[in-house]
């Protein structure tokens, strides 16, 4: 089995943050697949068709629901979740699971959760949560539309716009998956100039650091 770990950030910025982090660079390989849930899987399965992995990472900097991940805080998924795949009906949203021709989630690998979230916890004072991620096409703008997803997703702690097509494409090769955010902004009414990028990508070099140490 390979002892290659593949990691997929969005864009570049993120792919940078990881690497800066990594101990043993060659043990990893680190590719910005692209913003989006269809480019993050295309480029997933482009590198898994080429080489062998024994766990795929999305990771990237992300939304965060307030209450649960608060800015520069980390979130490991337990659950990666596709939160607008589905139809609407005149009762409201039905998830492709409810209506029974797919699935709109994946479960994240539980041993590589354990282990980052013990590196994390004990040698950083950055908070760590671990819970459900959610995907979406488009970044929530509104405080009604971050209050849907909380009704279709109670459990929810962040978001993201890549983990569900990363996870999707990793679950077809049968090869562990998890996502890690770095928490850049609240999900809610859009305030570009609330985000906290620098501070999140600095965040997720951190956790890159300390990830490696333990996979
Ligand atoms: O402008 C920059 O310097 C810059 C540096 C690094 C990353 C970016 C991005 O715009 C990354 C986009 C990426 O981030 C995720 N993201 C961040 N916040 C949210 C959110 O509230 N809801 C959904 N996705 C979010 C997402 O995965 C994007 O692909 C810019």
């Amino acid at each position: 089995m390979s002892s290659r770990i593949l990691i997929v950030t969005a864009v570049e910025a993120e792919r940078k943050a990881i690497e800066d982090g990594l101990k043993v660079p060659e043990h990893y390989h680190v590719i910005a697949g692209g913003a989006g849930p269809a480019s993050a899987a295309a480029a997933t399965a482009a590198a898994l068709a080429s080489n062998s992995y024994k766990l795929v990472i999305n990771a990237g900097i992300g939304g965060g629901f307030p209450g649960r991940a608060e800015l520069g805080d980390i979130v490991i998924s337990t659950e990666i979740i596709q939160a607008d795949l589905g139809s609407e009906t005149a009762e409201g949203f039905r998830s492709v699971d409810e209506l029974g021709f797919g699935t709109s989630r994946v479960t994240a690998n539980p041993e590589a959760i354990q282990s980052i979230l013990s590196a994390l916890q004990t040698s950083t004072d950055t908070p760590v949560h671990c819970g459900p991620i959610i995907t979406v096409s488009t970044t929530t703008g509104t405080a009604q539309t971050a209050e849907e997803l909380l009704r279709r997703i109670p459990e929810a702690y962040a978001e993201s716009m890549e983990g569900y097509g990363v996870a999707a494409a990793a679950s077809y090769m049968n090869v562990p998956v998890l996502e890690i955010r770095a928490i850049s902004n609240t999900v809610g009414p859009r305030n570009r100039d609330a985000w906290r990028i620098p501070e999140a990508l600095q965040a997720l070099t951190t956790a890159s650091q300390k990830l490696s140490e333990v996979l």
